[in-house]
């Protein structure tokens, strides 16, 4: 088993830190070189734009958008005070925007998606890490192999997979009500949902099974792994692009190989193991196919995407809030063991999707904490977009309409739209399901520029790249949690506070522990 250093994951692998060490220090002087060329035709971008004072030359505000503890709130707070449209400073003083106006974010992900294109430093990484899928490519390459994956998350598909789905939720509680049988104990709820969520796309998606849930597996713990690390290497994210000039792949992973980097090499590790599997899946298809065993049903079709840990995060973020209201998990168990009584066959697609406390709950939890709060766009040519709210330009010109150039930066604020008070209401920030239950107001239902293509949010994203699985992972999140909440009991433990830090994911974690390794402790009680 390859296990990461213990000081990996420490959150003081930032920018500064890793500029106290030699190898951090040339890395960083690379890294700067290559950037200010990169980033040399920035300086003009969109200079009557207001937004938040540069903290520093070198890294603008990037290191206060990404800050572990209080970056979500620096998102949330950047497009309170400046309105739909922020210019933020990024690498040696290049600019960005962070936009979280409705009808801005309806022009770039959807009417002009095609001038605004995945950042390269995205795609690039995803090919470096994952090789040619879905998430790793553009223009007609990206629509091709998206018109191949879409019939795999039908709803008629999903429905077929229902039974599945709520096999392995049943295999995780079992496991859990076999660790809390006879005492309620304290459990670190993030391994198990990882392996679940796992599990759900190996065998829903791929007709593999990544192993029982009760044991520890590399793979698991890589993918639980890679967002952590990923996160981390963010302010690198420029060289990417550059990296694949470096030669084949053999001959980078032993450039990479050189250098003494605990999180590096935890990363060529983590993609070794998941190259290792991601081979012998394909290997056991091609065998299974050659011996002309059918796979219909079982989605295998859904190959070529990575199993991510964003379900499992939602799952953990839902259980997080239930052991904080215990009030809403009563009522949320009562309305499900009405609905089945404990009988996992009664469980089926039409049905759990239909429950209206559990659906809200889902729907207000995504809304409220949407486990990834930005995503990032680049402009292919100089544009204009107009704005829902016009904003006062540092002039003070009121601006009905922002005009971008050709390469720049977009920083979609997912949390930020998500909170809009103007879309929202003056209560945007706070967790109420019971909104859903009741009319939501016409700033929601009238408003023809909230694209999302769930639920008004903008969660899941819009647009030609909007997320394929996100009718996948509302079926996952219901199942697990009908089945969960119906004979368990989650309560907070008093001698720990969790805390969610923003990365390219949110992730839970022990304050004061000092890690971003994803943990959450809950204390889990069986029900009689
Ligand atoms: C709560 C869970 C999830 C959230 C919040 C989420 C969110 C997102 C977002 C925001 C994107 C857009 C990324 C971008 O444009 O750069 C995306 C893309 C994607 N998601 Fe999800 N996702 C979730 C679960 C899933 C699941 C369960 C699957 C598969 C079974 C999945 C598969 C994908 C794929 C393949 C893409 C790339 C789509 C494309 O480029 O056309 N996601 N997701």
């Amino acid at each position: 088993m390859i296990s990461a250093p213990p000081d990996i994951f420490r959150v003081g692998i930032n920018l500064p830190q890793v500029m106290d060490s030699p190898h951090g220090l040339i890395a960083f002087a690379v890294f700067a070189s290559l950037s200010g060329l990169w980033l040399a035709k920035r300086f003009s971008v969109a200079k009557n734009i207001p937004g938040p004072p540069s903290a520093s030359f070198f890294t603008g505000n990037l290191l206060q958008l990404v800050a572990p503890e209080t970056g979500r709130d620096w998102q949330l707070n950047a497009n309170k005070v400046h309105e739909g449209v922020a210019r933020i400073r990024t690498l040696f003083g290049g600019s960005a925007l962070l936009v979280n106006d409705p009808k801005a974010l309806h022009h770039i992900l959807v009417k002009d998606q095609d001038i605004f294109e995945e950042w390269p430093a995205f795609t690039a990484t995803n090919a470096l890490l994952f090789g040619d899928g879905l998430v790793a490519t553009i223009g007609d390459q990206h629509k091709k192999q998206r018109k191949m994956l879409t019939p795999a998350f039908s709803i008629k598909h999903l429905r077929g997979m229902t039974p599945l789905f709520v096999s392995i939720a049943r295999e995780l509680e079992q496991h859990i009500s076999s660790m809390v049988r006879t005492q309620p104990i304290e459990i670190d709820v993030t391994p198990w949902l990882n392996r679940f969520a796992l599990e759900v796309i190996g065998k829903g998606g791929l007709g593999h099974s990544f192993g029982k849930l009760s044991q520890h597996n590399d793979f698991s713990a890589a993918a639980k792994d890679l967002a952590a690390s990923v996160s981390v290497l963010v302010p690198g994210a420029p060289l990417t692009p550059w990296f694949k000039y470096l030669g084949p792949a053999q001959f980078r992973r032993f450039i990479l190989k050189l250098i003494p980097w605990g999180l590096l090499q935890r990363l060529v590790d983590i993609v070794n193991i998941m190259d290792a599997e991601v081979h012998k899946i394909f290997a056991a298809q091609q065998k299974a196919l050659d011996a002309g065993v059918s796979d219909e049903g079982e989605g295998k079709d859904i190959m070529g995407i990575l199993p991510t840990d964003t379900t499992s995060g939602a799952i953990a973020r839902l259980l997080h809030l239930l052991a904080l209201n215990p009030d809403v998990q009563s009522h949320l168990r009562h309305e499900v063991v009405q609905a089945f009584h404990h009988q996992d066959e009664a469980i089926d697609f039409s049905n759990v999707s239909a429950l209206p406390y559990l659906d809200a709950v889902v729907r207000e939890t995504l809304r409220v904490y949407p486990p990834i709060p930005t995503i990032f766009r680049q402009a292919l040519k100089d544009t204009v977009v107009p704005l829902l709210h016009p904003i006062t330009g540092v002039d003070g010109e009121i601006m009905k309409e922002v005009y971008i150039e050709k390469g720049t930066d977009i920083f979609i604020n997912i949390l930020g739209s998500n909170h809009h008070p103007k879309t929202w209401g003056g209560d945007a920030d706070e967790w109420k399901p019971e909104r859903w239950l009741t009319d939501l107001p016409d700033s929601v239902l009238r408003n023809r520029e909230l694209s999302g293509v769930y639920s008004h949010q903008m969660t899941f994203l819009a647009g030609k790249r909007a997320c394929i699985g996100f009718n996948f992972s509302q079926l996952e999140m219901k199942v697990a949690l009908a089945i969960l909440i119906q004979s368990l009991e989650f309560s907070l433990p008093k001698d720990k506070e969790v805390g969610w830090n923003v990365g390219l994911l949110m992730t839970p974690v022990i304050r004061g522990s000092n890690s971003i390794h994803g943990q959450l402790p809950l204390v889990i009680k069986k029900l009689d």
